[in-house]
C-alpha cells in the first residue's frame, strides 16, 4: 500500500505545554483514518499540523514521500472541512464552490468541469443560486465538502464535520460520507467524538490520549482486542465495566489487577450458580431490540448490562448476573491488557 501522508515523530507545543508528544502514523492510499480521544488530547491540533495551519516543533510531515513539514497549506494538496463549514455568507453556493479555483487562476472551462462533478456527486444542483443563510446545516456541510472536492486534493481532512447537525441529519450525512469515500476512493482523515461515526466510517481508528497514540487498528480489532484499559474504556458505548481482579478471582487471567467486561457480555443466571453476582436493578433503558440495565452489585460496584429488549425486569428487582466465558479482559498494574480469559 502506498503512503499518502506519513507522520514521523511529530511534536507540537503551545507555550510551555506539550500537546503532541511524538506522533508516528501513515495514511495509506484510499484509506479512511479516524482520530478519536478525549477532549483536549490533541486531535484537532494534529489535523491542523498535517494541514499546515500549525507548525510542528519537530518531526516530519511527508506527503507522497515529499517532506512538507514547512510547506504552506496551499502547497500540500490537502483539503480541510471544518465543523463550522467556513462558507462565505455573501456568496451563492456556486460562488463558494468556485471561489478557490478562481483564486488559483483556473480557466472558466476547468472550473465548470470540476464544479459540475462536485454538484452531481453531492446533489447540490437545487441550491446553486442560494446563499449559505438560506440552507440547512446539512446542506451547508455538503457545500463545504463540495468545496473540498473541487480541489481534487491528495487527502481530505475532516474536523468534526457533522457535530453541528441534528441526530437524523448526522446519520444521513454519515451514510453519504461513506458512499462518497467508496465512490472517490480518496484518502481521508476524520476527527470525531462520535463512537458510531468512528466505528462505521473508519478503515482504521487512531486512539489518541494526551498527545500520544494509544492504539491504531480496524474498528472491530480495537473493540475486540484493546491493547490497554484506556482503549478498552474509550471504544464502546456504553463503556466497558471495570472492577478489581480480586473481586472476581476465579475469572481473572494471570497477572491481572483489573478486569473489564463489556455490557453485552453478561447474562442473567440463577442466584445459586457458582460465580453468580447478585445485582439490584437501578435503572432500565429500553431501546426496543435491546435494553441497557444499570445495576448495583456489592461485589463489582455498578454495572451496565446489555440484555434482550423483551426481558421483563423492573427497577429495584434483585438479579444474579455472570460474565460470559471468554469475555473477561484482564489488565495489569500499568493498564496493559494481559488477555481475555479465553
Ligand atoms: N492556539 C492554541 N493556543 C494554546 N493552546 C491551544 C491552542 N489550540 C489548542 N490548544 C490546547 O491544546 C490542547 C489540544 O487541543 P485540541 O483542540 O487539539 O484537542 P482536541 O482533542 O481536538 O479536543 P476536542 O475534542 O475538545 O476538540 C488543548 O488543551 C487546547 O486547550
Amino acid at each position: 500500500m502506498k503512503p499518502v501522508i506519513e507522520l514521523r515523530g511529530l511534536r507540537k507545543s503551545f507555550g510551555a505545554t506539550d500537546i503532541l508528544k511524538g506522533i508516528d502514523l501513515v495514511l495509506d492510499e484510499g484509506e479512511f483514518l479516524v482520530f478519536v480521544g478525549p477532549s483536549g488530547c490533541g486531535k484537532s491540533t494534529l489535523l491542523r499540523v498535517i494541514a499546515g495551519l500549525e507548525a510542528a516543533e519537530s518531526g516530519q510531515v511527508l506527503i507522497d514521500g515529499h517532506d512538507c513539514t514547512r510547506a504552506h497549506p496551499s502547497e500540500r494538496q490537502l483539503a480541510m472541512v471544518f465543523q463550522s463549514y467556513a462558507l462565505y455568507p455573501h456568496m451563492t453556493v456556486a460562488q463558494n464552490l468556485s471561489f478557490g479555483m478562481r483564486m488559483r487562476g483556473l480557466s472558466a472551462a476547468e472550473i465548470a468541469v470540476k464544479l459540475e462533478r462536485a454538484v452531481r456527486t453531492l446533489k447540490l444542483e437545487p441550491f446553486l443560486q442560494r446563499k449559505p443563510g438560506e440552507l440547512s446545516g446539512g446542506q451547508c456541510q455538503r457545500v463545504a465538502i463540495g468545496r473540498a472536492l473541487v480541489q481534487q486534493p491528495r487527502a481530505f481532512l475532516f474536523d468534526e464535520p457533522l457535530s453541528n447537525l441534528d441526530a437524523e441529519l448526522r446519520l444521513h450525512m454519515r451514510v453519504e460520507l461513506a458512499a462518497l469515500h467508496r465512490e472517490l476512493g480518496s484518502s481521508m482523515i476524520y476527527v470525531t467524538h462520535d463512537q458510531v461515526e468512528a466505528m462505521t466510517l473508519a478503515d482504521r481508528i487512531v486512539v489518541l490520549r494526551d498527545g500520544r497514540i494509544e492504539q491504531v487498528g480496524a474498528p472491530l480489532d480495537l473493540y475486540r482486542n484493546p491493547a490497554n484499559a484506556f482503549v478498552a474504556g474509550f471504544i464502546g458505548s456504553p463503556a466497558i465495566n471495570f472492577f478489581p481482579a480480586a473481586a472476581l478471582p476465579t475469572r481473572a487471567p494471570a497477572g491481572a489487577v483489573q478486569l473489564g467486561v463489556r455490557p453485552e457480555h453478561w447474562h442473567c443466571v440463577n442466584l445459586g450458580e457458582p460465580d453468580a453476582v447478585p445485582a439490584r436493578v437501578l435503572h432500565v433503558e429500553r431501546l426496543g431490540p435491546l435494553s441497557y440495565l444499570y445495576a448495583e452489585t456489592r461485589q463489582l460496584g455498578r454495572l451496565c448490562l446489555q440484555l434482550p429488549g423483551d426481558l421483563r425486569v423492573n427497577v429495584g428487582e434483585q438479579l444474579a448476573v455472570q460474565p460470559q466465558p471468554g469475555w473477561v479482559y484482564g489488565f495489569d498494574a500499568q493498564g496493559l491488557r494481559v488477555s481475555a480469559d479465553k
